[in-house]
């Protein structure tokens, strides 16, 4: 078997979450957390139980980690590190409120057997928003939590792993590339039609005009099944168009803390 292949349009088979219990909602700064406005605590939990429900539905492991103290972000687990089923790559946090995050993310992972197989170094910077593997190709976003460097350094992880890495410049509508567009099948994407089209060569796009800045985020679970959030109508009309089988879910809560469906889940195993 070939190391650290990963494909974010297989089905979900494994996914790290942590759940809001405490953190979330002890956020004085909301500025420096990047956070809209704080969540309802009850709200915030129902929901995000919810999400957890669907996924194990749909056949997913879904393994429930405590928050990092002091870190309410440490909710979106995504941005945390980028798992590449057996290995993964320790990333090194944009907005400096997270840093942290990736050595509580990396001891779990490894905790799990994943091999630390590189990592984003000062003066670089990665989140896994913006990281989406979909081998043979890795799309990297270059954004505010991305930098050159970052975004240079993992292209040359990828690659070595036997990657082609296409960077993408995200808009600043997007806080991540992860809220721009989804896999959302072997080669399949979700993107906002302001994607160029030769970055996206090889998939079949569905494309959206996107007005807000997670328009692009939903979560594919495999066998055409996706989660949309409840107000991301654009999407939802246009994978039922396309039949995918949708389930719509009121995150709320969590678009408060400027995040996504995807934003909550880091897949560990994909297949
Ligand atoms: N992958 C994502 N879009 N994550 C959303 C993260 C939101 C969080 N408040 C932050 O700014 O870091």
């Amino acid at each position: 078997m070939l190391k650290g292949i990963f494909h974010d349009g297989k089905a979900l088979r494994r996914v790290i979450v942590s759940p809001p219990e405490k953190e979330y909602f002890k956020v004085e700064n909301l500025e420096e957390h990047n956070i809209m406005e704080r969540a309802n605590v009850n709200e915030a939990r129902e929901q995000h139980k919810k999400l957890r429900e669907i996924m194990r539905i749909a056949g997913a492991e879904v393994i429930e980690v405590k928050e990092l103290e002091g870190h309410p972000n440490s909710v979106f687990t995504m941005d945390t590190a980028l798992s590449l089923g057996d290995s993964y790559i320790k990333l090194r946090m944009g907005l400096p409120a997270r840093r942290g995050e990736e050595e509580w993310m990396g001891k779990i992972l490894e905790n799990f057997g994943l091999e630390r197989e590189g990592e984003v170094k000062a003066p670089g910077t990665a989140e896994g928003g913006d990281l989406i593997p979909a081998y043979p190709i890795f799309f990297i976003g270059r954004s505010t939590r991305t930098n050159k460097e970052g975004a240079a350094q993992i292209a040359k992880i990828v690659e070595e792993l036997g990657y082609e890495a296409r960077i993408i410049k995200v808009p600043d509508l997007h806080l991540h590339l992860g809220g721009a567009m989804t896999l959302i099948g072997e080669d399949k994407i979700l993107a906002c039609n302001y994607i160029p089209r030769n970055l996206l060569k090889g998939f079949d796009v569905i494309w959206l005009n996107c007005s807000s800045f997670i328009s692009g985020n939903v979560i594919y679970l495999g066998n055409e099944k996706v989660i949309v959030e409840r107000r991301n109508e654009e999407a939802r009309k246009k994978l039922e168009k396309e039949g995918y089988e949708i389930f719509t879910l009121d995150l709320s809560e969590f678009v408060k803390g400027s995040g996504g469906p995807s934003c909550l889940i880091l897949s560990l195993e994909r297949g």
